[in-house]
């Protein structure tokens, strides 16, 4: 677990972050949220010591980090930044070998080692081990940013904007890859995102910040359907229940009722409100799910609405409306 207590970051008279206590729990996801400069970076920053807190304490596992060395704290810890600075002059396998040669961890250990961390992120070993960063994409790129800070297999993963430079679609993707390696590996992860979506599909947990304070800490569903002030109300914006549904396949949603023929057909990896959309396109209040083509249940309003439970502005009708002709 990582304890933030009373932290509080100044320049000069400005008061960057301020009465900052949190506790962010361990093997979870939290998302640092918040508009442009209001203290996200600097929070995640001071976690590692890169930049130092004027006041208040971070313990990581209940250790005060002002005892430990910075550069032993960050052997602890990974960091993933948005333009990902790969070593251009080395090659794919040493990048993400950095800090296991730093730590003179045997040579084939990490060979293999590298290999598993490549396939783990979407990268076939083969192909990409002996590439040079400028050979890469930025997708391809933040991949193997991705791969080097879990190198050394630490227990806690900070991430400032990590998915921010990409094009929707590669974002997506390395998304997806992100909660897939997150389900297996359980790291205490710490993510600065300013997109309202990310946040809502990656955190298990939420610190909306403004102005340098914590607005509030919660998980996805209580910023939704219990803003503690008007600026989460507002930030979240009126479609918020929706975009819940943005993180959640329709494989979690559906059902294993048999299928009606006619029906439109959704894959089971499709986004919850990506299905929405189709039912009220279609006018139809169930879809028939397949996966690789093949059936396997249904999706129905109702687990829609269900998923959105409690919510206000959600889609509280208990049939989809007529199809716009
Ligand atoms: N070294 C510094 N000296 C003075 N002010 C700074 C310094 N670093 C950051 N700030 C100020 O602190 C505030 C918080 O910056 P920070 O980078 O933490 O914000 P952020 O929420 O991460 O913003 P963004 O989403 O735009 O990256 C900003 O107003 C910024 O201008």
């Amino acid at each position: 677990m990582i304890e933030l207590e009373q932290l509080e970051k100044r320049y000069g008279p400005q008061r960057v972050v301020q009465d900052l206590t949190l506790q962010l729990p361990a093997g979870q996801v939290t998302a640092l949220l918040g508009p442009s400069g209001c203290g996200k970076t600097t929070t995640l920053r001071m976690i590692n010591r890169l930049i130092e807190p004027s006041s208040g304490v971070v313990r990581l596992n209940g250790q005060d980090t002002r005892t430990l060395a910075p550069e032993v704290l960050r052997r602890g810890i990974g960091y993933v930044i948005q333009q990902i600075g790969l070593f251009p002059h080395l090659d794919v396998a040493q990048n993400v070998a950095t800090v296991p040669d730093l730590l003179g961890r045997p040579r084939q250990a990490t060979a293999r080692r590298v290999d598993e961390l490549l396939a783990l992120v979407g990268l076939d070993p083969d192909t990409f081990r002996h590439k040079r960063p400028g050979q890469l994409s930025g997708g391809q790129a933040q991949r193997v940013g991705v791969a080097r800070a879990l190198a050394a297999d630490p227990p806690v993963l900070l991430m400032d904007e990590p998915f921010g430079a990409l094009d929707p679609l590669a974002r997506e993707q390395l998304q997806q890859a992100f909660s897939e390696i997150q389900r297996r590996l359980h790291k205490t992860v710490v993510m600065v995102t300013h997109d309202i979506d990310e946040a809502l599909k990656l955190g298990d947990r939420i610190a909306l910040m403004n102005g340098g304070r914590l607005e509030q800490f919660g998980t996805p569903a209580e910023l939704i359907h219990q803003p503690a002030s008007s600026f989460v109300r507002a930030f979240l914006g009126e479609d918020a229940s929706l975009r819940q549904l943005a993180g959640r396949p329709v494989a979690a949603l559906m059902d294993g009722g048999e299928q009606r023929p006619g029906l439109p057909a959704v894959d089971a990896g499709l986004d919850a409100r990506s299905a929405l959309s189709v039912m009220l396109r279609e006018g139809t209040d169930t879809l028939n799910v397949t996966q690789d083509g093949h059936p396997v249940g249904v999706l129905r309003w109702s687990a829609l609405t269900q998923a959105t439970a409690g919510q206000k502005g959600g889609p509280t009708r208990s049939s989809p409306p007529e199809p716009a002709e």
